[in-house]
């Protein structure tokens, strides 16, 4: 039997009632490597690690379409089994540009996309003061979005993101997601939920949508560990920072120590044969050995 395609294997994990799918945000290969080593059953590529680890910015919307098609083509494409759910941002522009994003990310490999309400110029959803299109605009994104698939003939999972809660409230950003999803998205992403009982009652209003938790440490949400989302409800669950913390910390106090002690932080993960096994060493050596290359024949 064939292996079902990654959107296939994603849509049936999304239809099983009480079980949330549990995505680590990765940015990279390495990341996305050591979480496809880790066992994850589906991984989330972030636009705030994309855009702080190719460009060196933060998540205030300089990233452009090709940037983070790229980035969500190559991790989608080191195990081609395993569902990648890749920021969109806000389509990167018009309806024109919705589309095209739509239909790059398909063409990429990418299993599910989200899609925000926020202007262009956007800012991470955890920041203040965010700037909103109209809902008829945001709709009209969506309706970009849902059509672009139909003429695609392929499948991707679509979810509506609303950043709305922060400066509309809640009725308005409900009124938000639920008129994206009329229009055919699958998965619904109420951007930061203030509350435990919030987040429930976004489940409860929005049933039998799936609904994604945006788990952001010190962002405005409260911290939900996978058990405590799905028991309020959550259907899929993305740790958008699951890399770029630990990155941050570990790179911050190795910087440090080099730069006092004059050698480096000694590795816990061995030489570098080690590390290249966790990005396909084995792998790499097996194709070339099967090709008849034999370039790596003594071993590396
Ligand atoms: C989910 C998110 O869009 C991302 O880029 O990963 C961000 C997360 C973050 O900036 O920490 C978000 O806007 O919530």
């Amino acid at each position: 039997m064939a292996t079902p395609s990654p959107v296939t294997r994603l849509r049936e994990l999304l239809k099983v009632e009480n079980r949330i799918v549990v995505c680590p945000g990765v940015y990279d290969g390495l990341t996305a490597r050591i979480a496809l080593q880790a066992g994850f059953e589906a991984l989330y590529m972030t636009g705030a690690g994309t855009t702080a680890s190719k460009l060196g910015q933060p998540d205030l919307g300089v990233i452009t379409l090709n940037e983070m098609r790229e980035n969500a083509e190559m991790i989608a494409n080191l195990d081609p089994s395993t569902p990648v759910i890749a920021d969109a941002d806000t389509g990167f522009g018009g309806s024109l540009m919705v589309h095209r994003t739509v239909t790059e990310y398909i063409r990429a490999g990418v299993a599910a996309l989200h899609l925000e309400d926020q202007q262009t110029t956007k800012r991470c959803g955890h920041l203040r003061n965010k700037q909103l299109v109209s809902e008829n605009e945001y709709l009209s994104r969506v309706r970009a979005a849902v059509n672009a698939r139909k003429l695609s003939g392929r499948d991707i999972v679509l979810i509506a993101r609303t950043d709305a809660l922060a400066t509309l409230g809640y009725d308005q950003a409900l009124s938000r997601l639920k008129g994206a999803i009329e229009l055919g998205m699958d998965v619904a992403f109420l951007e930061g939920v203030t509350s435990q009982d919030q987040a429930r009652q976004v489940c409860k209003d929005l049933k039998p949508t799936p609904v994604l938790f945006n788990a952001v440490a010190g962002g405005v949400s409260p911290d939900l560990s996978v058990a405590e989302a799905q028991e309020l409800g959550f259907r899929l669950i993305i740790f958008p920072g699951f890399a770029l913390g630990p990155v941050y910390g570990a790179v911050s106090a190795a910087a440090q120590h080099l730069k006092e002690t004059g050698s480096p932080l000694v590795s816990e993960q061995g030489g570098p044969r080690e590390l290249f096994n966790v990005v396909g060493l084995r792998e790499a050596l097996a194709v070339d050995m099967a090709s008849g290359g034999g370039n790596f024949a003594g071993g590396v």
